[in-house]
């Protein structure tokens, strides 16, 4: 017998989590379908275990820093610590009991199972038939998209999803993809002894962000000894004796494990988009700025290619709700979206790069400076790689873009994200005080060289 609710949400990522328990304490009957693990990709197979990788490889690159500067320091790395608190501090050992007990206490009613849109505002859940009044909010993500390579299939590679769980980091690790996820998990598994080799396609590392930005990932990379190949395709994969061998047309590199982050895939045929007159064929959802795909249907989140993080689930989660809930407030924007590769050093970003600028024909201004020739980066000295780079749309004068590389670079990024955001003349930026001797300092050396806008 079908059950009359009044929101179907599809998936439980960050927003979609949010999103259920704030209409069912709105009052409204909220029926959250979760195939896997209350909460999504980014408490147990992404940002939090990954970031608890990143910062004890971090303290690892700390402590080998320290001859030369304070005395002598002996760094033993083991996994081990980085294991246990993955799976005691992070993903309770991928058990998503405490967030469906938190959102259910909310009011929602959690619905396990993969869910499928089987006609308007319907959705079928094994057998069950959800009738949602108001409608379908959608916050299905994405999954490791694997390459279809010769090989490949059926030998035991890992996605994020395994490489958070590992018990161990192995002896050598190659990475297909160096983009951000590759990138991340490249640098902690090499400070952790791995012999890590990384294989993109592109050619550069973390290709989207700033050409400064893979430049500088490549030369930290290749003096911590990760090798870095770009440009190539690898031909064929094969996995024998405990060891994985990658072909491209001219080398072969062999590793006792294979990470495959070569990005992510929707399924949108598999959720039965149709049903609500959506394009089952197409990548992502295509949304209006209140999050609107269609008549009675929502989506947040990676499905909508707005910007596959979870500041942006949770923005779209918020604009949403209050959409379902009939309640005003502006639209969702996306200038100032910003992203932060937890490298070290650690790419911010905000914005626009210069080349996404120029590809919409803006007058564009760029400065750009260099965090070692800063009074702060002078003094950190070993380890503070890194720039900042502005892009300025000259004729309206305020800042469409930037990037903040370097030691905290992602906390530096949190000046540029405002001037972005807020749309701050750049002359005002220019008149503030900027405290010595901070890396955030180095803004005002940035502006100091943006140079006339080229033909
Ligand atoms: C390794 C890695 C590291 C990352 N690090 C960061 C970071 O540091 N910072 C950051 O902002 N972002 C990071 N991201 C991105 C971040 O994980 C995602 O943007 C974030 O999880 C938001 O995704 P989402 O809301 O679209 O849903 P997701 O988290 O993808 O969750 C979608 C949920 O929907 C469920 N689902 C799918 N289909 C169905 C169905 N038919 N029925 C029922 N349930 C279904 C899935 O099981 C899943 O639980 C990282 C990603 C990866 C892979
Ligand atoms: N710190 C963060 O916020 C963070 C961290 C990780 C992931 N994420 C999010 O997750 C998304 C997915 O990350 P990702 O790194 O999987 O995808 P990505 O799209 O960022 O990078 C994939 C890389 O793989 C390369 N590639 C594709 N096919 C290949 C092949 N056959 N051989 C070699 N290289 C190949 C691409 O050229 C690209 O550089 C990111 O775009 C980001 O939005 C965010």
């Amino acid at each position: 017998m079908a059950e009359d609710v009044d929101v179907v949400v599809i998936g439980l990522g960050p927003g979609g989590e949010e999103a259920a328990g704030r209409l069912a304490e709105a009052g409204l009957k909220v029926a959250a379908v979760e195939e896997r693990l209350v909460g999504g990709e980014c408490p147990y197979y992404a940002c939090v275990p990954t970031k608890m990788m990143v910062r004890a490889s971090d303290l690892l690159a700390e402590g080998r820093r320290v001859p030369g500067m304070a005395g002598e320091a002996t760094v033993r790395p083991d996994w081990a610590p980085v294991a246990a608190r993955i799976r005691t501090e992070a993903t309770d050992s991928w058990n998503d009991k405490a967030a469906a007990d938190r959102l259910t206490s909310r009011g929602a009613t959690l619905v396990r199972g993969r869910g499928r849109i089987t006609g308007p505002r319907q959705v079928t859940v094994g057998d069950r038939v959800l009738n949602a009044s108001r409608g379908i909010l959608i916050n299905t993500g994405t999954a490791p998209a694997v390459p279809p390579i010769d090989g490949l299939e059926g030998t035991p590679y890992w996605t994020n999803r395994e490489a958070v769980q590992a018990t161990e980091a192995p002896r050598s690790l190659a990475v297909l993809g160096g983009g951000v996820v590759g990138v991340e998990m490249a640098q902690v598994f090499s400070r952790f002894g791995s012999e890590v080799t990384v294989v993109e396609a592109g050619p550069r590392l973390v290709g989207p962000e700033e050409p400064e930005a893979g430049e500088l990932l490549a030369k930290v990379f290749e003096r911590e000894g990760i090798t870095v190949r770009t440009n190539a395709k690898v031909t064929s994969v094969s996995h024998a004796d405990g060891a994985f061998t990658l072909r491209t047309g001219s080398e072969s590199f062999t590793a006792e494990r294979l990470l495959v982050a070569t990005g992510r895939r929707t399924d949108l045929k598999g959720l039965g988009v149709a049903a609500a007159g959506l394009d089952e064929n197409a990548r992502t959802i295509e949304v209006d700025g209140r999050l609107r795909a269609g008549d009675g249907v929502w989506a947040i989140g990676d499905v909508t290619g707005k910007g596959a993080f979870t500041h942006v689930s949770m923005y779209q989660s918020a604009i949403a709700v209050r959409d379902i809930l009939n309640e005003e407030g502006p639209p969702a924007a996306y200038r100032a979206v910003p992203r932060v590769t937890f490298t070290d050093p650690e790419i911010g970003s905000v914005g626009l790069t210069e080349a996404q600028a120029r590809d919409q024909n803006l007058p564009v201004r760029t400065g750009i400076t260099s965090i070692p020739d800063s009074t702060r980066g002078w003094i950190h000295k070993v380890g503070n790689h890194g720039f900042i780079k502005l892009v300025q749309d000259a004729e309206w004068g305020v800042l469409v873009g930037a990037t903040a590389a370097g030691p905290a670079g992602g906390e530096v990024l949190g000046a540029l994200a405002v001037a972005v955001h807020a749309e701050v003349p750049t002359d005002t930026l220019r008149q503030m005080i900027y405290a010595y001797p901070t890396f955030h300092r180095a803004i005002e050396a940035a502006l100091d060289t943006l140079t006339p806008p080229t033909p």
